[in-house]
């Protein structure tokens, strides 16, 4: 952990890594505690982000097979077993090694309305003790875009250029990245016990700063995580460069 001083007005507790490797090592030890302090469901998340702790959870001895798993997003229109889905992403990194007692993933097929009630059940019947985030270099959180009410729960979202900008890195073309998303609402984050968000990058640090030190505003969907009385952040150094 570096020992720097900056500039964080919100309550968030928020530590800074040496770089992405500490930070999955860091938020590990966090993920451990709560589930030894009978942490019984984790939101999780995907992205290049959360991929240094599921490796740790991977090599760990940890057992998760009597936890419940709640993800928080899907693409529009793929299928589960398409490379680029987020039930394969969970899959390769974190469940074929480490299998949930239940895992739920919006259905990427669903219908819409039936697939937000579906998951808002889902939600409201394992309440979520602990809710592994990332953020957008927009500071979107899920896939709740700049825009987005901060009263949604599930719904279907409408991705930004700035998202698929930055995901495209993934699909063969920027053509072939989904348009739309199913994505956990702002207040269904919110409902979450615990909050553990991480960046790393250079590319990061705006939205870190807004979301630390900004207005509170649907403009920057993270900076609504001031409101809450437990968030933890964990940053590299070059997210936290603007702090
Ligand atoms: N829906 C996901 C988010 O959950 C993720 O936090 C964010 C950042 O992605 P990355 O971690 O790859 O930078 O973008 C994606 O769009």
């Amino acid at each position: 952990m570096i020992d720097k001083t900056i500039k964080n007005n919100s309550k968030m507790n928020v530590i800074i890594t040496k770089d992405k490797v500490e930070g999955g090592k860091k938020a590990f030890e966090l993920v451990e505690k709560a589930i030894h302090s009978d942490a019984a469901v984790l939101g999780l998340a995907t992205g290049s982000t959360p991929e240094t702790l599921y490796k740790e959870m991977r090599a760990s001895n940890t057992d998760y097979s009597n936890l419940i798993s709640i993800n928080l997003d899907e693409y529009k229109g793929l299928p589960a077993d398409h490379p680029q889905s987020y039930h394969t992403f969970m899959q390769e990194n974190l469940f074929k090694d480490k299998p949930f007692k239940k895992s739920f993933i919006p259905d990427g097929l669903g219908d819409e309305d039936e697939e937000v009630k579906r998951y808002n059940k889902i939600i409201e019947e394992y309440p979520i003790d602990l809710q592994i985030l990332g953020i957008g270099t927009n500071a979107h959180i899920g896939f709740n875009e700049p825009g987005t009410s901060f009263l949604q729960e599930t719904h279907v979202e409408k991705l930004t250029e700035a998202t698929i900008n930055a995901n495209k890195r993934y699909f063969e073309s920027e053509e072939d990245v989904p348009k739309y998303a199913f994505s956990m609402g702002i207040k269904s984050i919110l409902s979450a016990k615990k909050i553990l968000l991480m960046a790393f990058g250079e590319s990061k640090a705006e939205a870190v700063h807004d979301m630390l030190n900004g207005p509170i505003t649907e403009q920057v969907p993270a900076s609504i995580l001031q409101t809450h009385d437990d968030v933890t952040v964990i940053i590299d150094e070059a997210a936290a460069s603007k702090l």
